[in-house]
């Protein structure tokens, strides 16, 4: 066995974080074949990346976009009156934390994440077997149906059906754009895509809140501009499912070889594509082995069973910090405060902190490591939480009003808060959710991940205004416990220093089950883990003709044996 041909068996399938949310790129080891990638940036790539960039940013806006709405008076009027009397004819008995207190204005904001959720699975099958071009149009139409539906609204049920539709959209997008984008960038770019999409998304939500303060002078159908803009973004996803090629990975996959072939080379702008277009075809082959059912028996297989923990459990956390309460309601929030002329600026301060720190991470990322960074940013937002609490506590007036000074205090605090989640929390769980599947858990792990991602945000939208009311401030006490919970969590059970990616598909594996606790859950299937580990060691050291009898006896085993 010769260096390059282990080289070559392995190379396909070497992982390398690559894409929020369903799949990581096929990242072949550097030495590889991918050495000898050729190809250079084309328009068609540029093309792809402005597609990824609308999908996250159509997610982005249309998270953003409802604050705002629900702060405007013209969109009270006419669809909670009773909000709107409180907020014309002042609080009389009611607590200032109950103003904006109402079931159905929360149902608005978070539906969309519940249908998100519910779409996710199906919608990783349905880009497999239909192709991405037509899940990206579906995604792009369903999009415009919502902003449509929402932008016309007469009536509640219209206004919430159009959130549900647009739920569906972004759980599709969500689903394929990443991959798609995964697939026909070039290998050099695909390392930050699981980035790109999470700096999409806070761009997108900062757009939504510009777009809100703009519209807020608009006397009544300011709010139709704000939820009706999200079209043009839309438009561009659409137009994107229409012109752009197919995936190369998606026609091999259908036995399109030659299509296939034609499309990677209009890709790389060159005929010359032998080394990736056989790494493709690897890959191909091996994820026609793993079905659908079986990718998701897999995912809670005992050898996978740590890392689905952990990106599960890392999904559900970045919720439950209390990211959305306050992307969501920040603006009523304000309006509570006493604050409502500036309510829709803080809003777009907010907005440009979450923009400004996503960027700072993704510097931090790597020269510090996932986990210090996890760790960090949990602090951080518990204390700014906490924080929070104590200016809130301390400053409410009787007459429910709250001094000047502590409303500022308050918006610096929050500001602290995304920040740490910005750096951290916010794109990491990403990185490391696509990082952390193997090659048989590929199409179920990332489902997973986001459908969880999606109910929590669902749960935590659907809940807080209710929690406001009733916990006052004791709310923000209740995110810092679980922020201080899920640093506890990072620190004891996510293995690894500086964590970083992996060199190949078992490297994750292998710090599970050295892991004293993880190794427990993985039992026997962790040591088989280890030892196979210890085989492909050794055929790799046994292929630079490294020293030692043993080792060669290992390889040799591991080759016979197909390991
Ligand atoms: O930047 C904040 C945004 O990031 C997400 O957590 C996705 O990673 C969204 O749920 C949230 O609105």
């Amino acid at each position: 066995m010769n260096g390059a041909s282990f080289e070559q068996e392995h190379s396909g399938d070497a992982s390398q974080a690559a894409a929020v949310p369903l799949v990581r790129a096929e990242a072949p080891r550097p030495g590889g074949r991918a050495a000898h990638y050729t190809g250079h940036m084309t328009v068609y790539v540029l093309v792809v990346a402005l597609v990824s960039a609308t999908g996250g940013m159509l997610f982005g806006f249309d998270i953003g976009i409802v604050g705002g709405v629900e702060a405007m008076a013209s969109f009270q009027k006419q669809f909670f009156p009773d909000i709107y009397a409180r907020t014309v004819s002042g609080m009389g008995d009611t607590n200032a934390y109950c103003k904006f207190h109402d079931m159905r204005l929360q149902l608005f904001s978070a539906i969309m994440f519940l249908s998100g959720a519910v779409v996710a699975v199906p919608a990783g099958y349905a880009a497999r077997v239909f192709g991405r071009k037509i899940s990206m149009l579906v995604s792009g139409c369903l999009f415009l149906l919502g902003a449509g539906l929402q932008a016309g609204a007469h009536s509640l049920t219209q206004l919430i059906v159009g959130r549900c539709v647009l739920g569906l959209g972004v759980g599709t997008a969500a689903c394929v754009v990443p991959v798609y984008i995964a697939e026909v960038a070039p290998y050099a770019s695909r390392g930050g895509l699981a980035y790109l999409f999470q700096v999409a998304t806070t761009v997108g939500i900062l757009a939504a809140q510009l777009v809100n303060w703009g519209c807020q002078w608009i006397p009544d159908w300011g709010w139709r501009l704000s939820l009706g803009l999200a079209a043009m973004p839309a438009s561009i996803l659409c137009l994107g499912g229409l012109v752009l090629p197919e995936s190369p990975s998606y026609l091999i996959e259908q036995g399109r070889w030659a299509q296939g072939r034609a499309v990677l080379q209009k890709l790389r702008g060159t005929d010359e594509v032998d080394a990736e277009y056989a790494d493709i075809c690897d890959a191909a082959q091996q994820a026609a082995k793993v079905s659908n059912v079986q990718s998701w028996k897999n995912l809670v297989a005992r050898h996978n069973l740590p890392m689905f923990i952990m990106s599960t459990s890392l999904a559900a956390f970045q919720q439950l910090t209390g990211i959305n309460a306050v992307i969501f309601y920040a603006p009523i929030m304000f309006d509570s405060l006493g604050d409502s002329s500036s309510a829709l600026l803080n809003a777009v301060v907010i907005g440009a902190t979450n923009v400004l720190c996503t960027f700072v991470g993704l510097v931090l990322v790597d020269r510090w490591g996932r986990r210090p960074l996890l760790i960090q940013g949990g602090l951080q937002m518990a204390v700014s939480q906490i924080a929070t609490a104590i200016v809130l506590a301390l400053s409410f007036k009787s007459d429910g009003t709250i001094a000047s000074g502590a409303a500022i205090a308050a918006l610096v605090l929050i500001c602290v808060f995304v920040a740490g989640f910005a750096w951290s929390w916010g794109p990491i769980v990403w990185v490391l959710g696509a990082e952390i599947q193997t090659m048989d858990t590929r199409t179920s792990g990332m489902s997973a991940t986001v459908a969880v991602n999606y109910l929590c945000s669902f749960i935590i939208g659907q809940s807080f205004l209710s929690m406001l009311c009733a916990m006052e401030w004791g709310t923000f006490l209740f995110f810092a416990a679980w922020n201080l919970l899920m640093t506890v969590f990072v620190f004891f059970l996510l293995p690894g220093q500086r964590w970083g990616i992996p060199i190949e598909d078992t490297a994750y594996s292998c710090l599970f089950a050295r892991h004293p606790i993880w190794k427990r859950v993985m039992g026997r299937a962790g040591r088989a883990v280890l030892e196979r580990e210890g085989f492909r060691a050794a055929a790799w050291r046994e292929a630079r003709g490294v020293e030692g009898g043993d080792l060669r006896q290992l390889a040799k085993y591991y080759q016979t044996m197909g390991l």
